[in-house]
């Protein structure tokens, strides 16, 4: 018997997030291995139109949850979504819920945030920062709580090289940047923001370090743990492998590669892909809650969930074998077929996106006007460099993350659990993972039909045939030009036909010698 998982049976679990790619990964696994946990609350906002009850219908009706139906057939009962905006003061949540909440909840996981690189200062505090703050002083009031695990990235200290699994001080008090945004507007707070972000790549990676020191600084009455996963990525193994649901991290790049659209990255081929699968995360992340409300840790343990010092992948590695399973399985409709070039060399990547992405997207959208229809390729491909140039940072740089209480947490799990809640990426096939992950994309994502793959090969055939044609039309044009207008093109046209004239002579001549 797992203990991890009758650990869990009989508890009530506050996840937040729980709509997002982690937290659905999430409540899939524990409603699966602890089918007799008492309930799963969740804070979600209404978005797109659908009511809280329509949000969680659909993720239950989803491909992810069909397993859970078999095992749990009463999920339905289990889950009780809260309504909740956790940008807003006390969360928006109405009183009644409160006071449920606080008298309750065993166990907290706290996913949500802005992931987005490029939100504003002001969001990205309230959410990612603001939010934890209110989230623990809730926590604080929780008689019930046995244990917080708060999620936050690996790339929290990515302005350091090496990353313990240790909370870092930053240059400036979460609590003072909370209450100066409470008085400034929002032109100069943007105006400072590069200021106090410093040598952080972006907003995102700040707030969350932030976020990590708001939890230090709150943890006095409670028992906290931090994971820190790096780029997470599709299931490796369950419930099946290959889900994911979002265009976050790696998955809009496999797309636009795979359709043909982005075919150079500015990235150093040898630089560590730190790629962690969503399913390796959430073991670790029950695995953690249960250790940090069995044990109780005297101080705030911090987990690293990567992938680099234990069985590292490179982007050259990647790359190739995503280019190797497009090759089986194409993607339908692509634009061009698809190629892959990394470099790390500023000049030579300016000249693959002026040659292969900006020139044949303006190709293509004067062929859409002079046939009558609204051009939009450049519109896209400027789309998919921005997000490119965005992550640029992360596919240059590598980074050690010591996994000391990771290992130590997975020597402590009987070998049932190490099973059940296996979070050992040493095991972890790339070839297959990343195969698994490709096809993952185009069926989970793309919601592409397997049937379409044949039609997919034809379409490339015929994008094959059309870069031969353009290229042979391409050459003969610029020759003629040059013919036309260069005594030296002359000369040197003279010289090669001369020379293949006397190659052909004398070979006939030695074929003719030997008969
Ligand atoms: C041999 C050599 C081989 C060579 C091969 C070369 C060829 C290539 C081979 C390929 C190989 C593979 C390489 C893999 C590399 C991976 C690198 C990963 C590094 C990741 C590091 C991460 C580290 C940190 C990890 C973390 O800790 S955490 C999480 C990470 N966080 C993110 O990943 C957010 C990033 N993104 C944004 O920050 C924003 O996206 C932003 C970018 C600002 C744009 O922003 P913007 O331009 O505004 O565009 P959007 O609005 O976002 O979206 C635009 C459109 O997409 C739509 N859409 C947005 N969402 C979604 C959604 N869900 N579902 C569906 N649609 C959506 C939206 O409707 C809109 O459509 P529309 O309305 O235009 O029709
Ligand atoms: N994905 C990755 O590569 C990595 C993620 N992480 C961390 O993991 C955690 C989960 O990330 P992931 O699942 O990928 O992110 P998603 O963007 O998929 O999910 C974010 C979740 O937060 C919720 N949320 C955002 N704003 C609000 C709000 N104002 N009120 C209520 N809920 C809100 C979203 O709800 P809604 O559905 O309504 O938008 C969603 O459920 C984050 O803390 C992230 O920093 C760390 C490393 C890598």
């Amino acid at each position: 018997m797992s203990m991890i998982a009758a650990f869990y049976g009989g508890k009530s679990i506050l996840i937040t997030g729980a709509t997002g790619f982690l937290g659905k990964v999430l409540m899939e696994k524990l409603f699966r291995t602890s089918p007799d946990l008492k309930v799963i609350y969740i804070l979600v906002r209404p978005k797109a139109g659908q009511t809280l009850q329509q949000r969680v219908f659909q993720i239950l009706n989803s491909k992810l949850f069909e397993k859970v139906k078999e095992v749990c057939p009463n999920v339905h009962e289990k889950i009780r979504a809260i309504y909740a905006d956790l940008s807003q003061n006390d969360f928006a949540i109405s009183k009644e819920d409160m006071q449920e909440l606080l008298s309750c909840t065993n166990i907290i996981f706290h996913c949500a945030a802005t992931v987005r690189f490029d939100d504003t200062l002001r969001h990205a505090v309230q959410l990612n920062v603001t939010a934890t703050r209110q989230l623990l002083l809730m926590a604080s009031q929780m008689p019930k709580l046995e244990a917080v695990i708060h999620i936050s990235t690996a790339y929290s200290n990515c302005n350091l090289k090496h990353i313990d699994e240790v909370i870092y001080p930053c240059p400036v008090e979460p609590k003072k940047i909370i209450d100066s945004l409470e008085w400034l507007d929002d032109a100069i707070i943007e105006e400072i923001a590069p200021k106090l972000i410093r040598d952080w790549p972006n907003i995102y990676t700040y707030t969350k370090a932030l976020g990590e020191m708001v939890v230090q600084q709150e943890s006095r009455s409670l028992t906290i743990a931090i994971i820190r996963p790096s780029i997470v990525g599709a299931t490796w193994q369950e419930p099946f492998p290959g889900w994911v649901d979002n265009i976050n991290g790696p998955n809009g790049l496999i797309i636009a590669a795979g359709k043909g659209f982005l075919r150079a990255l500015k990235a150093a081929p040898k630089a560590v892909a730190d790629l962690i699968p969503v399913d390796t995360v959430v073991n670790l992340m029950l695995a953690v809650g249960w250790y940090t409300a069995v044990h109780r840790p005297k101080s705030t343990l911090v987990y690293h969930s990567t992938s680099g010092n234990l069985n590292p992948c490179n982007w050259h590695k990647m790359g190739v074998q995503v280019l190797a399973t497009f090759e089986k399985i194409p993607l339908e409709r692509a634009f061009r077929r698809p190629y892959a070039n990394f470099t790390s060399n500023n000049f030579t990547s300016q000249y693959w996106n002026a040659v292969s992405h900006q020139a044949p997207a303006i190709i293509y959208d004067c062929y859409l006007r002079l046939t009558g229809r609204k051009p939009r390729m450049t519109k896209v491909m400027n789309q998919i460099l921005r997000t490119a140039s965005m992550l640029e940072y992360f596919l240059n740089r590598s980074w050690e993350w010591s996994t000391y209480n990771t290992e130590m947490l997975m020597s402590e799990l009987s070998p049932e659990d190490q099973r059940v809640f296996n979070f050992d990426v040493r095991q972890l096939n790339w070839l297959e993972y990343i195969e698994n992950y490709v096809l993952g994309v185009k069926k989970y994502l793309l919601k592409e039909d397997m049937a379409g793959i044949p039609e997919a090969k034809q379409h490339l055939k015929r994008l094959r045939n059309i870069h031969y044609l353009f290229n042979t039309a391409l050459f003969l044009i610029v020759w003629r030009l040059l013919i036309a207008r260069s005594q030296m093109a002359r000369n040197v046209w003279f010289f090669i036909v001369s020379f293949c004239y006397k190659f052909l002579s004398y070979f006939r001549a030695s074929s003719t010698l030997k008969v």
